[in-house]
């Protein structure tokens, strides 16, 4: 699933949505500061999206960065038959093999979490966006017939201003030419 994982890039790095609005029902308490109820808060997507302590090198457009659990099968995989062939030998080594799986498990599971749950170009919990899954199907089905039907040449713009939404201010202006 290759293209899921370019649309989640796509939507990472692009950040339609310049912010995401909430209001405090009661005084929340965040990193040593209080929110007073009441209060409207703005959530800034672009911001959680290009920190990198969040996600590394986060200007890179890097689709791979969202591939850590088929790393983690291969792995898996791969531990299994030595595991396999560790059980005719002996035991010793299967705890040892089964223990740095489970670590890795460990890891691996908490690093995906942590990139989704610090994911939010649709916004997140109750009032998710409702088009979310149409947006990243039809995201993924006009980048393959991009690819596959058409090629294009840059005519002129495509320079980018991230001011918490993505901007082209000279727009960007390429030509469509049909793949033959
Ligand atoms: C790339 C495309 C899109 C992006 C980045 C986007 C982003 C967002 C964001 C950030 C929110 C606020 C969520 C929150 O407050 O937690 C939202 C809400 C919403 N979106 Fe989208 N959206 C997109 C496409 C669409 C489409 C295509 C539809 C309809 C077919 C749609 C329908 C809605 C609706 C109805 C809400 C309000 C949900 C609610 O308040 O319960 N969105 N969207």
């Amino acid at each position: 699933m290759f293209l899921l994982k370019v649309v989640h890039e796509i939507t990472r790095i692009s950040n339609v949505a310049p912010g995401i609005f909430r209001k405090t029902l009661a005084d929340v308490k965040v990193k040593g500061y209080t929110i007073p109820a009441g209060w409207l808060v703005m959530i800034s997507p672009m911001a959680v999206h290009l920190n990198p302590t969040l996600f590394e090198d986060p200007l890179e457009f890097n689709p791979w960065r969202w591939t850590v659990s088929d790393k983690l099968n291969y792995i898996g995989a791969k531990l299994l038959i030595i595991k396999f062939i560790a059980i005719l030998m002996n035991t010793i080594i299967i705890s040892t093999l089964t223990c740095i799986k489970v670590k890795w498990q460990i890891q691996d599971k908490t690093k995906q979490s942590e990139l989704l749950r610090n994911y939010m170009p649709f916004g997140g919990g109750i009032r998710l966006c409702l088009g979310a899954e149409f947006s990243k199907l039809f995201i993924a089905l006009f980048i393959h017939v991009l690819v596959t039907e058409y090629r294009w040449k840059e005519i002129k713009g495509g320079d980018v201003l991230r001011i918490s939404e993505v901007i082209f201010p000279q727009g960007y202006h390429i030509q469509l030419i049909p793949h033959t």
